[in-house]
């Protein structure tokens, strides 16, 4: 069950491709955003920004702080330290442009689909002419009619999500928008969520199941213990992908490889060869080992799940950056700040 929460006022138009250029204007920045409960530090100096018109995570495993995060962004809760602005407001003062999805009751189990709409819309003040097109939006029409208990847990969600665009809004939050869901309902959120994004609205969205957030967003902030690891486009956060190559005989593959790219790049995994390599050098790469007389019967580029970068940031030896006098969370690549 989800508490959606609607928003007043006039979405700007689509925003054209220049607009998602890393120098986009912010939608939310959040600058040493700081909740604590108590002696506990839940989020920590938070530092980051949404651009206009993209899908962005807020990654990070259970009780890292994102729900906490999203709250203060809604102004559901008070930082105890730091500023968010959201739509160049103090967050909490956006409202009428702002849709939401968080946690919490909501959703009647004995209404329609539309007349859940209906109470909505006539508690957030938006005439029923709306409802038709957020229901198109998410394509429930067909099911409008039906009661919410009867939804799938995919359809519950879509539900949710229409109600947070009743008002039309150019900032949509969503909390774990895929949690629970199966794969089918998974790939329907996503569907919906670029959507979103194509006609200008901006997304943000927190997920601990980082697989399926980089099939959804544009960037992504990863948070352990309320801290940024880092904030990076999903791109550049896999960096350089792997290349698999099945090579005979593998020593002399191992030592081509090595002084083509550097020992350090290349790594042998169950009998085959891993290489840390752009797929731009796939070619050199088998150029090489066929030259030096090797056999290859198989070559193929595989990228790094964001799973696999997670986990390569959280991991003992890698603390976080507060941890570390001086030290800033990483901003990856071409669009880091
Ligand atoms: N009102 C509160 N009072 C005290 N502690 C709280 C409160 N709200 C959240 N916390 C604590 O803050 C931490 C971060 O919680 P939060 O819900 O923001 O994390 P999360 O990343 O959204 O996790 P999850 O994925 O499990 O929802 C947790 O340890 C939680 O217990």
């Amino acid at each position: 069950m989800q508490t959606a929460t609607g928003t007043v006022g006039q979405r700007p138009a689509p925003a054209p491709p220049s607009l998602r250029t890393p120098d986009a204007e912010p939608v939310v920045t959040t600058d040493r955003l700081t909740k604590r409960y108590g002696q506990r530090t839940v989020v920590d100096a938070l530092s980051l920004q949404v651009r206009r018109g993209e899908v962005f995570g807020f990654l990070g495993p259970n009780g890292a702080g994102k729900t906490t995060t999203l709250r203060m962004l809604l102004g559901l809760v008070r930082p105890t330290s730091g500023s968010a602005t959201v739509l160049g407001r103090p967050a909490g003062t956006s409202v009428a442009q702002v849709g939401a999805l968080v946690e919490g009751p909501g959703l009647y189990p004995y209404l329609s689909g539309r007349d859940n709409l209906r109470v909505l819309a006539r508690y957030a003040g938006v005439g029923p002419g709306r409802i038709a097109a957020v229901l198109d939006t998410v394509d429930l029409t067909d099911r409008a009619g039906d009661r919410f208990s009867t939804y799938s847990l995919g359809m519950k969600q879509r539900l949710g999500i229409a109600a947070a665009l009743l008002k039309d809004p150019a900032l949509v939050v969503l909390d774990e928008p895929t949690n629970g869901l199966d794969p089918a309902g998974i790939s329907e959120v996503r569907t919906l969520l670029r959507r979103l994004a194509a006609e200008g609205r901006t997304v943000v969205l927190s997920s601990h199941l980082l697989g399926e957030v980089e099939q959804i967003c544009d960037r992504v902030a990863v948070v352990a213990s309320g801290r940024l690891l880092v904030e990076s486009s999903v791109e550049e956060l896999r960096g350089l992908g792997r290349l698999v190559v099945d090579a005979d005989p593998l020593e002399t593959a191992v030592a081509v490889a090595g002084r083509l790219l550097g020992a350090d790049r290349v790594s042998v995994v169950d009998g085959a060869l891993h290489l840390q390599a752009a797929p731009g050098e796939t070619a050199a790469v088998n150029r090489a080992l066929v030259t030096a007389g090797v056999g290859v019967t198989g070559l193929r580029q595989e990228a790094r799940t964001l799973e696999e970068v997670f986990l390569q940031l959280t991991e003992p030896g890698d603390p976080p950056p507060a941890e570390t006098p001086g030290r800033r969370p990483r901003r990856v690549g071409r669009s880091a700040r």
